[in-house]
């Protein structure tokens, strides 16, 4: 019987995540991580739906929320049969309704809100097949996950024949790497306790406590202030030793110059990578800054707006570690694509991860990655941002600092009714009583 999607609906959901200054970098001072929610309602048996999230930080989930609204049209009332057929169709159907292209190409606001739908879609068909995402896309032979991907302004770098090399490559020992990953899973970095806006006392408390709890990699912010950048970064060496790697997050604040000026001073602390040390559509400029800084790493492409774009960072050499973000781009179809030419391109994908539901999201596609593509996690981690998981159904399993494989099905993006209810903005219980 085939499942149609019947009436969709859409959530403006914020958490005060600002009051506390969690999340908070030398770009975004007060980020509320905000979720653009969207269900597809769908006339199965079982009352199945498709949940899917973009994240953003405030003020602009209104926009995405009209945006999902704008795009609905291209999915209501249709079978998801007639999507999972034509992947790829699917996909060009979402992105290219002429009127609503005009606002992209498949970049900003448009293209955040296709990720929504695109992995409410995705989320769909995992739970009526009753698998995990990942476990959905292992499953799937290196033909059938080609046709998911629109290779449009990317066959100078990948072609559908390659793709279909590369994935037949890794077909025989897939079934080693799950059993793997089910073992032991797949390592992880944590962020947390590096938010610019912690004082040095709360650093301190919270590097003592990411050590203990046997984390091995960390991520700082920098990018405020030079001289404190070089006091915070001293604090946490002195608390989590010289072993531990640490990666330092300039979230696009310096000039090309500036970012390398200031990471041959940070240098001192042994960073492993300095991520958007600048403008993330400056390719060449970030090719610079990894040039002049090697062997520290350049990492970014959270805020990298498409495939296209992606391709070039990789062809340029200005990206040593790729930060796939499972909402900036359009969802786990163009994901695919970029996880693919990262493979190419032998760069290591670690996916950025801090906001709400994107540690939910983005174990799927690193787990993926290592089954069927890159078949290797040296180099690779997945970061870990240690809130807001309470609100989600199926949350994220982190053990001895790594991610367990998700074993319910679906996308692992599914709120609880009472979160979904409470941090409605403005109206939810958290939200009414604020002059915001
Ligand atoms: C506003 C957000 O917390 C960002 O600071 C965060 O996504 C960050 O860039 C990261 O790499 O996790
Ligand atoms: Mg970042």
């Amino acid at each position: 019987m085939p499942v149609t999607i019947t009436e969709i609906e859409v959530k403006d959901i914020r958490f005060p995540t600002s009051n506390y200054l969690h999340g908070s970098d030398s770009m975004n001072p007060d980020p509320d991580y905000s979720a653009a929610y969207v269900i597809l309602k769908t006339d199965h048996p079982d009352g199945l739906e498709g949940h899917g999230l973009t994240f953003t930080i405030g003020r602009g989930n209104q926009l995405c929320v009209e945006a999902i609204h704008a795009l609905s049209y291209l999915v209501k009332g249709k079978s998801l049969e007639s999507f999972t057929a034509d992947m790829a169709g699917f996909w060009r159907m979402i992105t290219g309704d002429s009127q609503l292209r005009w606002l992209g190409p498949e970049k900003g606001v448009i293209h955040l809100a296709t990720g929504a739908l695109v992995n409410a879609v995705w989320d769909l068909y995992a739970k009526v097949e009753d698998k995990p995402l990942w476990k959905l896309l292992t499953d799937m032979s290196p033909e059938e996950l080609v046709s998911c991907i629109d290779f449009t302004y990317i066959t100078d770098v990948l072609t559908p024949r390659e793709a279909i090399e590369m994935l037949e490559k890794r077909e025989a020992t897939k079934a080693d790497r799950v059993e793997q990953l089910l073992q032991h899973g797949y390592p992880a970095y944590t962020t947390s306790a590096g938010w610019l806006g912690y004082s040095d006392d709360e650093i301190r408390r919270l590097c003592r406590e990411a050590v203990d709890a046997g984390w091995q990699h960390l991520k700082m912010k920098v990018g405020a202030d030079i001289e404190d950048d070089m006091k915070r970064a001293q604090i946490i060496r002195q608390e989590i030793g010289d072993d531990l790697k640490l990666m330092m997050d300039a979230n696009q604040k310096w000039e090309v110059h500036e970012a390398i000026e200031n990471m041959k001073r940070l240098a001192t602390f042994n960073p492993w990578w300095i991520e958007e040390p600048t403008s993330p559509d400056d390719i060449l400029g970030h090719a610079a800054v990894a040039k002049a800084i090697a062997p520290i790493k350049v990492a970014t492409g959270e805020h990298c707006q498409n495939r296209v774009v992606f391709k070039q960072l990789l062809q340029a050499g200005a990206v040593d570690v790729c930060q796939i973000d499972s909402c900036r781009v359009g969802g786990v179809n163009e994901i695919l694509a970029i996880l693919l030419m990262a493979a190419k391109f032998d760069i290591p994908v670690c996916p950025h991860a801090g906001g709400v539901g994107l540690c939910e999201y983005v174990q799927h596609l690193s787990m993926f990655d290592y089954i069927a593509i890159s078949a290797d996690m040296n180099g690779r981690l997945i970061e870990y941002v240690d809130h807001l998981h309470e609100h989600f159904t199926d949350p994220v399993r982190i053990k001895n600092g790594k991610y367990m494989p998700p074993q319910q099905p679906g996308y692992s993006i599914t709120m609880k009714t009472d979160s979904l209810n409470d941090y409605s903005f403005p109206l939810g219980k958290v939200w009414k009583n604020d002059n915001f």
